[in-house]
C-alpha cells in the first residue's frame, strides 16, 4: 500500500488477541474483522491495509515487502530467520516451546530422532547440548510421533500442557518462551518511518499498560 501500511496478520490463535491489541491502540477496525473470510481487508480512515496470512508464513509476506509489518509468534521468527527487524514484544499468544517425549526413557544412544514442525530450532538446540539427533519434519500431530515409534522425542510448543498429558507424556527442557512480535520490512521501516514508529508507540503504551512492567525490548531495533 503506496501511501499506508500492510500488515500481514497470522489468522489462527493470535488474531483475536492481535485485532483486540490493535483497537485497544486506537485504531479502528470494522466488524469484518470478527466474522469476514476475506483475505484482505482495507481500512482506508485508518490508511491500513490488512491481509491474512498463515501464521508460519507472516515473516515472508514482511520479508519481501509485501506487507510493511507482521505481527508473528517468537517461535516462527526463530524457526524462518527472516530477514526483518523484530519491533516490539506485543506479549500476547503466550505459550513455549519445550523437548517432551515418553516418560522415564533415555534418547537412543544410536540414532536418536527428534519429530518437530520446528526443525531449525530443533537442531540448534540439541547441537548445543553436543547431542547428534536426527531430525524428523512434521506438519502438525507431534505428540503422535513418539507414541508409535517414529521418535524418542519431539520439539513443540506446549500452552495449557492438555496435549502432552493427555496423550502421556512428559515435558524434558523448556527451550524458550513464545509470544508473539511486531515485525517490520526493513526497507518499509526506512520510507515510511514516521508511520511505522507511531504504530509502535500506540501498541507500545497498550503493552505496557496490560503488562504493568517495562518491555524486554525498550530499544525498537535492538534486535
Ligand atoms: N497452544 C499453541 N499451539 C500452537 N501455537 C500457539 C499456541 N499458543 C499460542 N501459539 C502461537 O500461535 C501460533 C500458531 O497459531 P495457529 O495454531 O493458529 O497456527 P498453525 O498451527 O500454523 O495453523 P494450523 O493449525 O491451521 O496449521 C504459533 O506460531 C504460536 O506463536
Ligand atoms: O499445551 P496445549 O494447550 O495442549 O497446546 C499445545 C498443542 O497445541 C498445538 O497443536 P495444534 O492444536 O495447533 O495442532 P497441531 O498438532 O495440528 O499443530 C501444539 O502443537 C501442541 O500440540
Amino acid at each position: 500500500m503506496k501511501d499506508g501500511l500492510t500488515i500481514a496478520m497470522p489468522k489462527g490463535r493470535i488474531f483475536k488477541e492481535a485485532v483486540e491489541l490493535l483497537r485497544k491502540a486506537g485504531y479502528k477496525l470494522p466488524q469484518e474483522f470478527d466474522e469476514s473470510r476475506k483475505l484482505i481487508i482495507d481500512v482506508p480512515e485508518e490508511n491500513l491495509r490488512f491481509i491474512l496470512a498463515k501464521p508460519m508464513d507472516v515473516a515472508t509476506y514482511v520479508e519481501h515487502g509485501v506487507a510493511d509489518v507482521g505481527i508473528a509468534g517468537k517461535d516462527v521468527l526463530l524457526e524462518e530467520e527472516r530477514d526483518v527487524y523484530e519491533l516490539l514484544d506485543l506479549k500476547i499468544s503466550y505459550c513455549y516451546l519445550a523437548v517432551a517425549g515418553l516418560p522415564d526413557t533415555e534418547m537412543n544412544d544410536v540414532a536418536p530422532r527428534v519429530a518437530t514442525k520446528y526443525p531449525k530450532v530443533a537442531e540448534a538446540y540439541f547441537r548445543e547440548q553436543g547431542e547428534q539427533v536426527e531430525i524428523i519434519t512434521l506438519n502438525g500431530s507431534i505428540e503422535l510421533a513418539p507414541l508409535i515409534g517414529l521418535s524418542d522425542r519431539i520439539v513443540d510448543i506446549v500452552s495449557t500442557g492438555r496435549t502432552l498429558k493427555e496423550n502421556g507424556l512428559v515435558e524434558y527442557e523448556k527451550i524458550e518462551d513464545v509470544t508473539s512480535r511486531l515485525i517490520v520490512n526493513p526497507v518499509s521501516y526506512r520510507m515510511k518511518d514516521v508511520f511505522i514508529d507511531e504504530l509502535v508507540a500506540r501498541l507500545h503504551e497498550v503493552v505496557s499498560y496490560e503488562t504493568g512492567g517495562l518491555l524486554k525490548n525498550e530499544n525498537p531495533t535492538s534486535n
